[in-house]
């Protein structure tokens, strides 16, 4: 083992997504931990669990254990036991569905409570999904910020089908429970950029006209 590796120290995070049946918990944890996404739904009955290992600034290697819960768990029994000993949480809400935003109150209801005696705390962020889809948005970003600053939660507003910025509200989570700052590079590093193919409109029939793209990179919707 060189110098470096054995310098280099290993920390493991329980962090857990918490938050409605849909909103698309499994597809954050597969998109952060297997860079990839699924179309077809497939409830989680109870939990999953997916793992990942992340470099931090300063040669931190992090193991994050994402406890995938199940939307159907509120007001379950095991709930409580799930969100025990987190610490980070992620609450998180599609934003075309204003149901999923509203019932955050009660999910974040039962991190407190679970966490009442404890004299840690742990690390929540909002996190707003499914941001590819803006054009059908019912949750109002104003919304948005106004559940973070009453609660002090960071905001985090991703989308696990194009990936962006799915790992950059992660590492945050993982920096912000360790007290480390990220630097402005290395949160654009981290930010995805999703590389699209240009269309030669010039090959398109001279009747149509279309404006064309002005630069080679855009969100892929
Ligand atoms: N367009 C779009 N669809 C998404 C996104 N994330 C998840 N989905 C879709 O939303 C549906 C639900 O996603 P899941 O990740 O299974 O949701 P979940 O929160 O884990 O649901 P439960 O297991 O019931 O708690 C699936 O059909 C996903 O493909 C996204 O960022 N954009």
């Amino acid at each position: 083992m060189s110098d470096s590796e054995e310098e280099s120290q290993d920390h493991q995070l329980k962090i857990v997504l918490l938050g409605d049946g849909a909103s698309g918990k499994t597809s954050l944890a597969m998109r952060f931990a297997q860079e990839a996404f699924g179309k077809q739904y497939k409830q989680t009955v109870g939990l999953d669990f997916f793992l990942k290992r992340i470099t931090l600034p300063g040669n931190l290697n992090v193991t994050l254990q994402v406890w995938d819960i199940g939307g159907q768990t509120i007001g379950g029994k095991m709930l409580d036991k799930y969100i025990y000993g987190a610490q980070g949480v992620l609450l998180v809400y599609d934003i075309t569905n204003s149901q999923s935003f509203e019932n955050l109150e009660d999910w974040y209801s039962m991190v407190k409570k679970v966490n009442e005696e404890s004299d840690t705390q742990p690390s929540v962020a909002l996190v707003a999904n499914k941001i590819d889809l803006e054009h059908m948005r019912t949750v109002k970003f104003e919304k948005h910020q106004r559940f973070c600053q009453e609660h002090n939660l960071n905001g985090h507003i991703v989308s696990a089908k194009s990936g962006d910025s799915v790992f950059l509200c992660f590492q945050r989570v993982a920096a912000d429970i360790l007290g480390i700052k990220l630097n402005k590079a290395e949160i654009e590093q981290s930010q995805r950029v999703v590389k699209a193919d240009i269309v030669n409109y010039s090959q398109e029939p001279v009747t149509r006209t279309v404006n064309p793209p002005r630069s080679s990179m855009c969100a892929i919707q």
